[in-house]
């Protein structure tokens, strides 16, 4: 059994013009230990669906259909006060800026302590003390920050504490939502090589979020891409620089620099999203693809599952139709 099944779940939010869903049928799992990818251009749908998974949906949202089983329970079924024993025990979030996820009047101490003895009542408050000095060491800050407020630490110091609460109650998953954007690229480098090394330590999960498709190139074990609200292809990290098959995949990496090629123009995606309140039927990726068949205008895409992953793409109900030239290396 995975850590982790989301089976065909759909997410409304209620806008001015009306309801629409930012997630409509996605389907992926994390296995125990892995680091899963949700990649996709800005609004595909990525934080909406971590949202979703960690009860943090904002604003007029519902879960509209679908599952989220987590070690075999469903995730959507249970009550707020019972996800209450999921969240940071089981299950934690590290967001884009730490200020969203640190309380700006009190001491990092405080922070760390009141994660601890949230779940673990009858912790001593000396021992929850102790342990959060733990933490501390764990993602190498110097213990005199526990009396700092967060505004007197750096933004990357202010993240490494934020990993630092999510790992306090070793947590099985960890969802990470563009964990280091706010930063600059050397502390990025030194909280993502920690992240890999806690991960080595602790054996948790993480579902990653980003826009940096190399970055996730280097540290997922499998990505899933979105595009309008729906996957369009998992891939496994080997399968993704070997050439991902969705044309969808393909033109991402064609907008990122090559990590090990020759250096080429990038190219990016022509056009824009579909509108998500009037999607197109078919294959939402259509107007924009420069393989597309007639059929992609009118029927659901063809689903090939296989080893390397899952891609949504009427090029593979018959494979010879593809052309191979047209795989994308990074
Ligand atoms: N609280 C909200 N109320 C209404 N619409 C929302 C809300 N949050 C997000 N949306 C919309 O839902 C869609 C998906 O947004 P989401 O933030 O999940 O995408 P994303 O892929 O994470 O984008 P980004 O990479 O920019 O964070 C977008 O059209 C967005 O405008």
């Amino acid at each position: 059994m995975s850590l982790l099944e989301i089976n065909d779940l759909r997410i409304e939010y209620v806008s001015a013009r009306g309801p629409f869903k930012a997630v409509d049928g996605v389907s992926f799992t994390i296995e125990r230990g892995e680091i899963f990818g949700l990649a996709g251009e800005s609004g595909c749908g990525k934080s909406t669906t971590a949202y979703g998974i960690g009860r943090l949906l904002r604003g007029p949202a519902r879960i509209a259909g679908g599952s989220i089983r987590f070690d075999g329970t469903e995730l959507t079924e249970l009550s707020d006060a019972q996800f209450d024993a999921y969240r940071w025990a089981r299950i934690s979030i590290v967001l884009q800026s730490a200020m969203n996820n640190l309380n700006p009047v009190m001491k990092i101490k405080e922070q760390l302590i009141d994660a601890i003895l949230a779940h673990r009542k009858a912790t001593l408050r000396s021992d929850a003390l102790r342990q959060a000095g733990e933490l501390m060491e764990l993602v190498d800050l110097p213990k005199d920050r526990l009396e700092r407020f967060p505004h007197e630490l750096s933004g990357g110091m202010r993240q490494r504490v934020v990993i630092a609460m999510a790992l306090a109650l070793r947590p099985e998953l960890i969802i990470m939502d563009e964990p280091t954007t706010a930063l600059d690229v050397i502390t990025q480098k030194g909280i993502i090589d920690k992240i890999i090394e806690l991960k080595r330590a602790f054996g948790f999960s993480v579902l990653f979020i980003t826009h940096d498709l190399p970055l996730m190139l280097e540290i997922c074990d499998r990505i899933g891409v979105m595009y309008a609200g729906r996957i369009a292809e998992i891939a496994t990290r080997e399968r993704m620089l070997a050439g991902a098959r969705h044309p969808y995949t393909q033109g991402l990496l064609r907008s990122f620099p090559s990590l090990t090629g020759p250096r080429v123009r990038l190219e990016g995606i022509p056009g824009s999203t579909p509108d998500l309140i009037a999607p197109p039927q078919g294959c939402r990726f259509r107007e924009r693809c420069p393989h597309a068949l007639p059929q992609c205008g009118n029927e659901a895409p063809f689903v090939l599952e296989d080893r390397d992953g899952r891609v949504s793409c009427h090029l593979y109900a018959k494979e010879e139709a593809f052309d191979e030239a047209a795989v994308a290396s990074p």
